[in-house]
């Protein structure tokens, strides 16, 4: 199902009272949000697909458009046709020069024979320079304009400052709506951009070749000049007819196909130590052959048809060898023409033949462009609908759970963390029935208190972490959190950062430079950390992930919330689970000196000792589940608020003892 088709606005979702994201791209639907009130900046540049064409047009304006670039990308343009133009002129007045000089060479005339080999030096003398400065422009046409589309589809897609907000690659990972996004800002971009400079210039010179070439052969031969036209255009259609389909789909397919087999080989490479564990190389090479036989049979198929193409384009080309001297020799024969004229009368007919079977020549390079230019037109729809779903959620009165923040952190009672009537799903995903986690979740969490969630696992503890962080926003009801500079997440895995000791320590403001190193060895030590202090120094790269262990990887986390001067509260999802009991007590105390509050997920009944307050997430039937059948995944999460030591009063088999 499309994201056109499945977020139908003003409709209500399948279980739910809920409304959910608008349909954009449709004028009625576009009248619905006008009235409601949604502000049109955030809607009206989302459109339906459009022809291949028009998507290459489209990514064409973006470039000539961009604000950094655009003037660069017009005087590069103009001075790629101006010096194509030349290139053109000098290849004309080229077969003139041919022309004399062969017909010199059969008249036996050495003055002109002499005379037409200098003119031959200098045209080439004088379209060297030109050839050479048409290279060099076009190369750096196609890589400002590679730079221009790669930092505009990067810039959405990491949310870079003045493109986007939010997260847009956690909600293209989330929805699955398109795959690879790495493979086409860094791979697409180049080979659309690559083949669409050419064929552009191939497209100038055909038009330019015909207009100035027909003229010639029209001059020598009317007969000549109406054969090549027809000729070329039977073979063009034939071509694009015949053979263009089927080019088209093998090579989509094998661009898929090769996406797909590259994604599972850096899912081995990133989960190397679990594959190595389970000893699952084989597992891993079987499913990799399976795929690599997929996409050799598509090649197969591919080369077959490519190799139909290649005869078809041969035969017709060879063709046309005899086909100019056929024409015009018989001219020649009654002494009408000079012999230098059957010479140019073949370059004219190749070059206007060339000219006009360029679709059919370039047939592999255009369907090869098409795919590049739907994925890249795909992940740009996707983008921006990210972009705009984000600028939606923030504009007042619509679906979703609204994330506001809540005042300055104060001293004490300061609203931390207030769910309002929250009912919270699961994103939408194609294919996925949404599940509702919690139903009208009211509670407040005020400083100088912590909350600890507990329940079992997949009940959804972490979905509400989420939901706090502005993650998840399918549902209704009112998140209320401090500012987000205030906010610190820590997952059980941490994100190592591809970088020194001090930019892990510092991340995400790896730029920051006031920090002292006396500071930044200080945490290390807090987190009982020093000893890395004396295998490598602060400013040495390393492959962290690897180097240290999970444990360590969270102390490190919580060492950067100790190094974070603006921090007030931490939610942690599991951000201990590799420590043992005696580090996550320091690291638990660091946190209760240093913090307004802060929010655990655990399964640890150790860590109750350090909160004030239980979110307890269960079934209904769990008493019962215990002489009965067990609670059913479909029965609605009972959520229940209390201080600590009622949630252990209530639960005596989930409660902490020394
Ligand atoms: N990206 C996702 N898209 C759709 N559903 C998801 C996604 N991630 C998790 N879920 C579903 O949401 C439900 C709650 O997941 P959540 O991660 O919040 O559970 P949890 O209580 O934190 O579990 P655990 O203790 O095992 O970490 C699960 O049933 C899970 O299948």
């Amino acid at each position: 199902m499309s994201w056109r088709n499945r977020m139908r606005f003003g409709k209500k979702s399948r279980d739910e009272d809920l409304e959910v994201v608008p349909v954009i791209g449709k004028e009625s639907e576009q009248e619905d949000l006008l009235e409601r009130g949604v502000p049109a900046e955030t809607w009206q540049d989302v459109k339906p697909k459009s022809t291949v064409l028009g998507a290459a047009l489209m990514l064409a304006s973006m470039f000539f458009r961009d604000s950094a670039m655009g003037r660069r990308a017009i005087s590069l343009t103009v001075a790629v046709l101006v010096l194509l133009l030349l290139e053109i002129g000098a290849i004309v007045y080229y077969s003139s020069v041919q022309k004399e000089y062969m017909t010199a060479l059969q008249e036996k005339n050495i003055d002109a024979f002499y005379h037409g080999l200098w003119m031959v030096g200098a045209v080439i003398i004088f379209i060297s320079p030109i050839i050479a400065l048409h290279e060099y422009t076009s190369g750096m046409l196609k890589m400002t304009w590679r730079a221009s589309l790669t930092r505009r589809f990067a810039g959405l897609y990491l949310a870079a400052p003045g493109y986007c907000e939010g997260n847009p690659f956690y909600r293209l990972t989330l929805t699955g709506e398109i795959d690879n996004p790495d493979q086409r800002i860094c791979q697409d971009v180049h080979e659309f951009v690559g083949i669409a400079v050419h064929l552009a210039q191939d497209i100038v010179r055909t038009v330019l070749n015909i207009a100035s070439f027909a003229a010639i052969l029209y001059s020598i031969s009317p007969a000549a000049c109406y054969g090549v036209l027809v000729y070329s255009i039977v073979g063009t259609i034939v071509a694009t007819k015949g053979f263009g389909p089927w080019l088209g789909f093998y090579q989509l397919q094998r661009v898929k196909q090769e996406a797909g087999l590259r994604y599972d080989l850096i899912r081995v490479r990133e989960n190397a130590e679990s594959v190595a564990f389970f000893e699952g190389g084989e597992a891993e090479w079987s499913k990799f052959n399976t795929l690599f036989s997929g996409l050799l049979q598509t090649v197969y198929k591919s080369v077959l048809v490519t190799s139909g193409f290649g005869m078809f384009n041969r035969s017709f080309h060879w063709a046309t060898f005899a086909v100019a001297p056929l024409l015009v020799g018989p001219a020649y024969l009654r002494g009408e023409v000079q012999f230098g004229v059957i010479s140019q009368a073949s370059m004219a007919f190749n070059i206007i033949l060339g000219a006009m079977t360029l679709i059919m020549d370039k047939l592999e390079s255009l369907t090869d462009v098409g795919v590049r230019v739907r994925r890249l037109e795909d992940l740009e729809l996707s983008l921006r609908k990210c972009r705009n779903e984000m600028q939606m959620s923030s504009a007042a009165g619509l679906a979703g759970v609204q994330c506001i923040a809540s005042a300055e952190p104060g001293p004490s009672d300061t609203a931390m963390l207030r769910f309002c009537k929250v009912t919270l799903r699961t994103p939408p995903r194609a294919g996925i029935l949404q599940q509702t986690l919690c139903h009208d979740l009211s509670f407040e969490l005020v400083s100088n208190q912590s909350l600890l969630i507990v329940g079992e696992s997949g009940i959804g503890k972490s979905s509400l972490l989420r939901a706090a962080a502005g993650l998840w926003t399918d549902g209704r009801g009112t998140l209320q959190l401090c500012k987000r500079q205030h906010v610190f997440f820590m997952p059980q895995k941490p994100y190592m950062f591809l970088g020194s000791l001090r930019d892990q320590l510092l991340y995400p403001h790896v730029e920051e430079s006031f920090v002292s190193n006396s500071d930044l060895e200080k945490a290390l030590r807090q987190v009982n950390l020093g000893h890395l202090l004396e295998q490598h120094s602060l400013s040495e790269s390393k492959e962290w992930a690897s180097l240290l262990s999970l444990g360590q990887q969270q102390r490190i986390n919580f060492a950067r919330v100790l190094l974070r001067s603006d921090v007030r509260m931490a939610l942690i999802d599991e951000g201990t689970s590799a420590c043992d009991p005696a580090n996550e007590a320091v690291l638990y105390e660091l946190l209760q000196q240093r913090l307004c509050s802060y929010v655990s997920i655990g399964h640890r009944p150790a860590l109750q000792r350090f909160h004030s307050h239980a979110l307890w997430l269960h079934k209904p039937s769990l008493e019962s589940a215990a002489s009965a059948c067990s609670p059913s995944a479909s029965d609605p999460t009972e959520i229940e608020f209390m201080p600590m030591a009622e949630f252990q009063a209530k639960n005596p088999a989930l409660a902490y003892r020394e």
